[in-house]
């Protein structure tokens, strides 16, 4: 079977962690940790959630993508994902649009890309009862970078799955039927 990887993809907030952990504890899907420069958020470990990067320390690594979203940067790197796809035919990963644009120009069709739709009320509602410290909540709400993701890129119109993420038990339906169509489980 060719490897496949699940770009999960969507402003902030709007599901992509639930989901990437959904496959983790339904699917036995593993998710490739990237790193981030911005501080750990309650409950986050680093080489769980992230790899926790000081500026410095985010620079010395080699990656395939990265990007600066709402003042901080992440990046995912090709040997987290080979590493992970020696012992696993699909893996997951959490990336913003820009990252899932990068995944899917260098895969093509082993990228199976899902894009989370929320609205924006919901959205915010969700992040501030997350546990988003509010100033923080607000800029990034009001980024370029967060604006950009509310809506699939042109690059990938007709290239992904969209999911409009209101209930959780219709999405991970929507999920289920996309890893049949997909042949990944
Ligand atoms: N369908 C849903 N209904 C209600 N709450 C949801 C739903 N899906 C996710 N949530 C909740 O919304 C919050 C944001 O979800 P999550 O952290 O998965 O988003 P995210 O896209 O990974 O965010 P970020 O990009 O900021 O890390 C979480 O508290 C999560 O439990
Ligand atoms: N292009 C990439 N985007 C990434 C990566 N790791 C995470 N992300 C995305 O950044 C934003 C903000 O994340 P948060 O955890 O601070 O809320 C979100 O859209 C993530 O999906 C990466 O390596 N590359």
């Amino acid at each position: 079977m060719d490897k496949k990887i699940i770009v999960i993809t969507g402003a902030s907030g709007t599901g992509k962690t639930t989901i990437s952990k959904y496959l983790q504890d339904t699917y036995h899907i593993p998710s490739v940790i990237t790193h981030t420069t911005r501080l750990p958020r309650d409950g986050e470990k680093n080489g769980v959630d992230y790899y926790f990067e000081t500026k410095d320390s985010f620079l010395k690594n080699h990656y395939l993508e990265k990007v600066e979203y709402s003042g901080n940067w992440y990046g995912s790197s090709e040997e987290s994902l080979n590493k992970t796809w020696a012992k696993y035919d699909a893996a997951s990963i959490v990336v913003d649009t820009k990252g899932a644009v990068s995944y899917k120009e260098k895969y093509g069709d082993q990228a199976v890309v899902i894009f989370l739709e929320v609205d924006l009320d919901t959205v915010t509602k969700r992040l501030a009862d997350r546990g988003d410290d509010k100033k923080r909540l607000q800029a990034r709400i009001t980024s370029d970078e967060f604006l950009r993701d509310l809506q699939i890129p042109t690059e990938l119109a007709g290239k992904c799955y969209k999911i409009i993420n209101n209930s959780i038990k219709a999405t991970q339906e929507s999920v289920n039927n996309i890893l049949k169509i997909e042949k990944i489980k």
